[in-house]
């Protein structure tokens, strides 16, 4: 059965537009908050350094990544694919008469948490709402950038008590279910399946196979406090893509969900199974063609380029397996426009309206103002670090 998606909302050009803009208020600004890359050999040290500051991964790992980097002439994709979408988004606001400037800004790279916020006080923002990009709850994927504009706003001497004195910060709720994203992914899927035609695969009856990063078992507990955790919501998303696949190709797809770049030392534990032995056990069973696609991200970066573009595609034709690799959501337009109806919907709800969030699949919006102790780095052993956007900021 196919996801109930949504209507696309009309687009009336500008110039003849006859019904007023949606309403924004109360943000003056919409913040994109990403990860960061290096952009030259001389950043992927630098980055590396800032991204495991007191993570304890092993160096071996780093090295390993490093020369992930180094491979793609020390760049990472992820800073354009940033600025496509902030393009993107920048574009759907326009379309729709909705004056909203979009400041960017990184954990991890320049333009850092600190440089977008002084740039929202440039621009005399006063409230801004928080598009993070990363579609999932987890610690990697909503309380780690909560904690870092709080650690950010609080070394700028801007942390209140009830959160930050200057610039106000709201959040968009984790959107894995927002029918822009699921369907910005069956686009991308039924793309990938029309691509394994043309690599000489068998075409419509590949396997389905989805693939999202793993994290450490602990970090997936503490991922589900009063709701779904992070491995249930991306087999939500799966099903619901899947469905929609089987429906359109007229036949059931066989699908699974794997992972990819585990670090972390062996004895740890993280979700399984890794892509690449999945891949192998898919060959053992008989399979011969395999669409891979990366719900688990939101853009092609240095993830989907290296561990699935150079290493799973490197497996699958080591086993004999011809595959192809679905796109990523991107600057897709029902993804675009549904991030900007996500907009909309958290500017309703902070104004105080009744809002019916717009789903889909079985599983509910999870919160946009997150309940005390969610998504901590490991289950039940609070980071002592305070997080904006949650009901209590320093759990
Ligand atoms: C769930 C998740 C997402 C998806 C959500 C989202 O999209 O935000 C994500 C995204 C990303 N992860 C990225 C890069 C890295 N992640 C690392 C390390 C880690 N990631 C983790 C989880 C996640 N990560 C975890 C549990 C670790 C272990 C350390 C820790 O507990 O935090 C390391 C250190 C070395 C290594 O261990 O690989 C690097 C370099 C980049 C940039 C890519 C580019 O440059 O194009 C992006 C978008
Ligand atoms: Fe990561």
């Amino acid at each position: 059965m196919a996801p109930s998606l949504q209507p696309a909302a009309a687009v009336e050009p500008a110039a003849q537009r006859t019904t007023p803009p949606a309403v924004v208020a109360p943000y003056d600004a919409l913040f994109l908050y990403s990860f960061g890359g290096p952009d030259k050999p001389e950043d992927v040290v630098p980055f590396l350094r800032n991204v495991t500051a007191g993570k304890g991964i092993p160096d071996e790992r780093l090295e390993e990544v490093g020369e992930h980097y180094y491979q793609f002439g020390g760049k990472s994709p992820i800073n354009e694919q940033n600025l496509a979408l902030k393009a993107a988004l920048e574009a759907e606001l326009e379309r729709r008469g909705i004056d909203l400037p979009v400041v960017w800004g990184n954990r991890n790279w320049a333009p850092y948490t600190t440089d977008a916020i002084d740039e929202l006080e440039r621009l005399g923002a006063k409230r801004a709402v928080a598009l993070v990009t990363s579609a999932y709850s987890s610690y990697s994927g909503c309380r780690q950038y909560r904690e870092d504009l709080a650690v950010t706003l609080r070394e700028r001497g801007q942390l209140g008590p009830d959160g930050s004195t200057g610039v106000q910060f709201d959040k968009i709720r984790s959107y894995f279910n927002h029918p822009g994203f699921v369907q910005g992914n069956i686009d991308a899927v039924l793309d990938g399946y029309a691509a394994l035609a043309d690599a000489g695969g068998t075409g419509e009856r590949a396997r389905l196979v989805f693939v999202t990063h793993s994290i450490p078992d602990t970090m997936e507990a503490a991922s589900g406090v009063g709701h779904a955790t992070y491995s249930e919501q991306h087999l939500s998303v799966a099903g619901l893509v899947a469905a929609a696949v089987s429906e359109r190709l007229g036949h059931d797809v066989a699908w699974d969900l794997a992972y990819c770049s585990r670090s972390g030392p062996p004895s740890q534990p993280w979700l399984e199974p890794d892509v690449n032995d999945h891949l192998e056990a898919l060959a053992a069973d008989g399979v011969q063609d395999v669409v891979i696609s990366p719900i688990g991200f939101v853009s092609d970066h240095m993830e989907v380029a290296y561990d699935l573009d150079t290493e799973a595609l490197a497996t699958a034709k080591e086993l004999g397996i011809t595959a192809v690799r679905a796109g990523t959501v991107g600057t897709r337009e029902p993804f675009v426009r549904g991030l900007v109806d996500l907009l909309l919907e958290r500017a309703a709800l902070a104004r105080g309206e009744e809002i019916t969030e717009a789903t889909t699949g079985d599983l509910p919006a999870l919160p946009s103002v997150t309940g005390p102790n969610s998504c901590l780095r490991r289950h039940e052993e609070p980071t002592g670090i305070p997080a904006l956007c949650s009901e209590d900021m320093y759990q």
